[in-house]
């Protein structure tokens, strides 16, 4: 018998990610992405083995792209060896504190919180209802990004609005990216040699979408997105914080109403908006370097922004022993790291420009010198951890 393998989905609002992953094994032996635009000739990119091939999908939506992620691993030979399948849930709600095998009821409780996360969730559902056509007798695990934040205390997650949004309609702080802030936290704890049991960290999840965490001795005690993943941090084209005051300004100005008004913030903000150029982080770099001002702007306004919300977080540790740097940009842009720091020197931080450097392309490692908090890179792996945590729900031990 071949080695069990688990398949991990994350079914995003426009894309479909995936990884085949030997049960305990890091890394996937493949993987894929597929943009699910909709339209005729959208591809899915396969990588394994270092080559990549790509597959047209019919229609472009992410369940014509699950099926022809299953009819390849099929193809292969490999789907007899995979066992159980881990779905990316962006919200689970206050339901959820750890990842779920998926039954009727947690499914339905999934769709529940499709009202908080109408982006993310609905694309979530349908990726375990096409695993569930095409592979009935496998077990399904839903992994929440929300699930690692709902240790914060109701300080850090109540909205300053009438309590009654609260106790009928779940108006709250939720936090997102919890699968990432988990292992890296985890990583952070080992690498720097921390206890396990007395430490205070703040984490950087920078991609697409962006938001930070303040972890204090293993769990997360407040974070910068809110109900949705909107609140926060400038992203690649969302807003994260605006003055709530000014929507109703920007509305009238525009022409724009509510729906008009969230697609302004989640679609043409950010990076994107205040460019004028590009969500992409390289392109803006790449801009900026020959004098492009949108996309000087941008950057700096992206690193002020973070800088403060670390400060912010760090209010909710007993004491800040390091600030770690994760995801697409967390990972691989100096530039604006040494930006966040050198805003961030009240607390004692002191960049090692040398180490920040050299942190790219998936090197890691700390990035700062002398007794202050340490500041450091470390690569994020969620899918690793929806493999783990499928594995285990589903009994599978290797
Ligand atoms: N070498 C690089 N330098 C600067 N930014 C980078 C580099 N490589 C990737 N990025 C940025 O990372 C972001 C994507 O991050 P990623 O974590 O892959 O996104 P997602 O949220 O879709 O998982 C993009 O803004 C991209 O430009
Ligand atoms: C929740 C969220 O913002 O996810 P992503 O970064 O994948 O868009
Ligand atoms: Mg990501």
């Amino acid at each position: 018998m071949s080695q069990s393998l688990i398949l991990v989905i994350n079914c995003g609002s426009s894309s479909l990610k995936f990884g085949l992953f030997p049960v305990g094994a890091e890394e996937p032996t493949l993987s894929g992405l597929a943009e699910c635009l909709g339209d005729a000739d959208s591809r899915v990119v396969f990588k394994a083995d270092g080559k990549k091939s790509t597959l047209a999908i019919a229609g472009g939506a992410h369940d014509q792209a699950l099926e022809a992620v299953i009819e390849h691993i099929r193809a292969r030979g490999e789907l007899d060896s995979v066992v159980a399948v881990g779905h990316r849930v962006v919200h689970g709600g206050e339901r959820f504190h750890a990842s779920a095998l998926i039954t009727p009821e947690v499914e339905t409780a999934i769709e529940a919180c499709a009202a908080l996360a109408p982006l993310h969730n609905p694309a979530n559902l349908l990726g375990i209802r096409v695993v569930r056509a095409c592979l009935p007798a496998l077990p399904q695990v839903a992994v929440f990004d929300t699930a690692f934040h709902q240790t914060m205390p109701r300080a850090a997650y109540l909205y300053a609005l009438p309590m009654k949004l609260y106790r009928d309609h779940g108006v709250r702080r939720y936090g997102f990216h919890g699968t990432s802030h988990r292992f890296v936290a985890e990583a952070a704890v080992a690498e720097l040699g921390l206890d396990a049991a007395d430490h205070g960290i703040v984490i950087a999840h920078l991609g697409n979408g962006a938001s930070a965490a303040a972890i204090k001795n293993g769990a997360s005690v407040d974070t910068t997105m809110g109900m949705t993943p909107l609140e926060g941090l400038v992203m690649g084209t969302r807003s994260g914080d605006v003055d709530p005051g000014s929507l109703a300004y920007i509305g009238e100005k525009l022409g724009l109403d509510l729906a008009g008004i969230d697609k302004l913030l989640n679609k043409e903000s950010g990076l994107l908006g205040l460019s004028e150029l590009s969500n992409d982080c390289r392109t803006l770099e790449e801009a900026a370097a020959e004098g492009h001002e949108g996309s000087i702007v941008a950057l700096e306004v992206f690193a002020h922004r973070l800088a403060r919300h670390i400060g912010g977080l760090a209010t909710s540790l007993d004491r800040l022993d390091a600030v770690v740097f994760t995801g697409g940009i967390g990972e691989n842009s100096d530039k604006l790291r040494a930006m966040t720091l050198a805003k961030l020197s009240a607390f004692g931080i002191e960049v090692d420009a040398e180490a920040n450097a050299r942190c790219t392309r998936g090197t890691a490692g700390v990035i700062s010198r002398g007794n202050g908090p340490k500041a450091m890179v470390i690569n994020t792996n969620e899918e690793f951890v929806i493999a783990c945590d499928t594995a285990e729900l589903a009994g599978i031990t290797g």
